[in-house]
């Protein structure tokens, strides 16, 4: 890929996608409402500027060479009814704690990406659901349908496209509000731990802001810290490309290279189950300049990888591709050591991110879909030591969180006992690590980190 421009840039917007067999798209049915759908997005300003992709793909490029750590997290599926000032707030003051102890803890810079302003479009494992004696297209995210089990919420309606763009126009406002306008000061690193239930990984989290404090006050009096440099933090969106129609629509020309970008988010990945290599969503990221990340399961294999490499980053641009493996708890140490040794050379050339989620689910007895803690701090371990046995870089980890005090996934120092999980459970697809184990799991890959220092 290069970023060299000879020539003026294209004039307009068209592009010509390739016809692909896609996975896992909505069935919309009202083609007028679709078009005109269609047409609104296209007409729309654009999320997020291609300058900002590429500043992301410069920080992956630190990723990469193993300078740096990637912090990626937020909903599994967000809601619109979820956009609101407390809910992004929340998971804001989450992510920046998070990211704040896994740099004091690993001493190395983090990279801060949320799964938000675009997090709206679900992949699902069967295309219907029964409760009783009914049966009704299953929930794919607010983009596609409603939550509600009625045939009329559930119908596919393209108009939610339009309700998506501007839910994510105003969660980013609010993001880059927080983050650039004084919220997210390190000078207030004690403040973002308010509000958030008492528990041991809070008054760890307090012990540390107030070294940081102490530390922060030293700079400033010697003249060392830059009081613009700690005011603001650097946070990037990011979500899963799966809703073909809404992505293809948000991407555009750089007006300043012609280059084509998707506009929806800084970072876009493509899931587990539409990673085809002949298919529609890798065609479309493969035609994008943004910094791109793709899922691997258990089945990948290095085939997968090495021909993923080929058609996504075939010049080895630093910081364009991510993998984002889930492999499960019990798995990754025994696939994850043999996939980086075979592809050689290739494994240094892109990013390496864990998702400890995706392989991890399971259904409880109350019929609620759940993750154990412990069994997400296993893979984020058996993670580390398949890097470092094969001495590649254990680049991030992949989180479905919220800042909210739910009741979403058992375990953790709360002790939340699948017994306990209809009490406050809120997803509308994946469960998420509360405030308190998401806290808590970043003390513990912070120690990681350390280890391997
Ligand atoms: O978030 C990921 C997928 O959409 C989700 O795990 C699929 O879940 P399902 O198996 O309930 O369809
Ligand atoms: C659908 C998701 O994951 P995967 O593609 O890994 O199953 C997700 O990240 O919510
Ligand atoms: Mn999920």
């Amino acid at each position: 890929m290069t970023t060299d421009v000879t020539g003026p840039p294209p004039i307009g917007q068209h592009f010509d996608w390739a016809d692909l067999p896609a996975k896992q798209q909505p069935t919309w049915g009202d083609a007028e409402a679709l078009e005109r759908a269609v047409t609104t997005l296209k007409g729309f300003p654009p999320l997020v500027f291609a300058g900002e992709c590429d500043l992301l793909r410069d920080k992956l490029a630190a990723v990469t060479r193993g300078e740096a750590f990637l912090l990626q997290g937020g909903d599994c599926a967000e809601t619109l009814d979820g956009v609101t000032g407390p809910n992004i707030r929340e998971r804001i003051k989450t992510i920046l704690q998070m990211a704040v102890v896994l740099t004091y803890g690993a001493g190395m810079p983090v990279v801060k990406v949320g799964r938000l302003a675009g997090q709206f479009a679900k992949p699902r494992s069967s295309d219907l659901e029964t409760r009783e004696d009914v049966t009704l297209p299953a929930y794919r995210g607010d983009m596609v349908n409603g939550f509600e089990f009625t045939p009329e919420a559930r119908a596919h309606d393209p108009n939610r496209m339009v309700s998506v763009y501007h839910a994510s126009a105003s969660t980013l406002n609010l993001v880059r509000a927080f983050t650039t306008g004084g919220y997210a000061d390190l000078r207030s690193v004690h403040t973002w731990n308010k509000g958030f239930l008492a528990g041991p990984a809070q008054s760890r989290y307090e012990q540390m802001a107030g070294e940081i404090d102490r530390a922060v006050r030293f700079l400033e009096a010697s003249g060392v810290a830059d009081a613009e440099e700690l005011r603001r933090v650097e946070f990037y969106s990011s979500h899963e490309a799966l809703v073909l129609d809404y992505e293809r629509a948000l991407t555009r020309r750089d007006s300043r290279t012609g280059l084509p970008y998707n506009t929806s988010g800084h970072f876009i990945w493509v899931g587990e189950r539409t990673r085809g290599l002949d298919d529609a969503h890798i065609d479309f990221v493969s035609q994008v300049h943004n910094p791109i990340g793709v899922k691997l399961g258990p089945t990948a294999t290095r085939d997968d990888v090495l021909r993923l490499v080929d058609k996504l980053d075939p010049e080895g641009t630093p910081g364009r591709l991510t993998f984002i493996t889930r492999m499960g708890a019990g798995k990754i140490r025994d696939l994850l050591p043999p996939l980086l040794e075979s592809v050689g050379e290739v494994a240094h050339q892109v990013a390496w991110i864990c998702d400890p989620m995706h392989g991890n689910t399971f259904t409880s007895p109350s019929g609620h879909k759940t993750r154990r803690f412990e069994d997400v701090i296993d893979e984020v371990a058996g993670f580390f030591e398949a890097h470092r046995a094969v001495g590649t870089w254990p680049g991030g980890i992949h989180v479905e969180l919220t800042g909210n005090d739910v009741t979403e996934c058992v375990g953790g120092s709360g002790a939340l006992d699948v017994a306990d999980l209809g009490l406050r459970y809120e997803t509308l697809c994946d469960p998420r690590l509360n405030h308190q184990q998401s806290l808590e799991m970043a003390f513990q890959v912070a120690s990681m980190l350390e280890a391997g220092r």
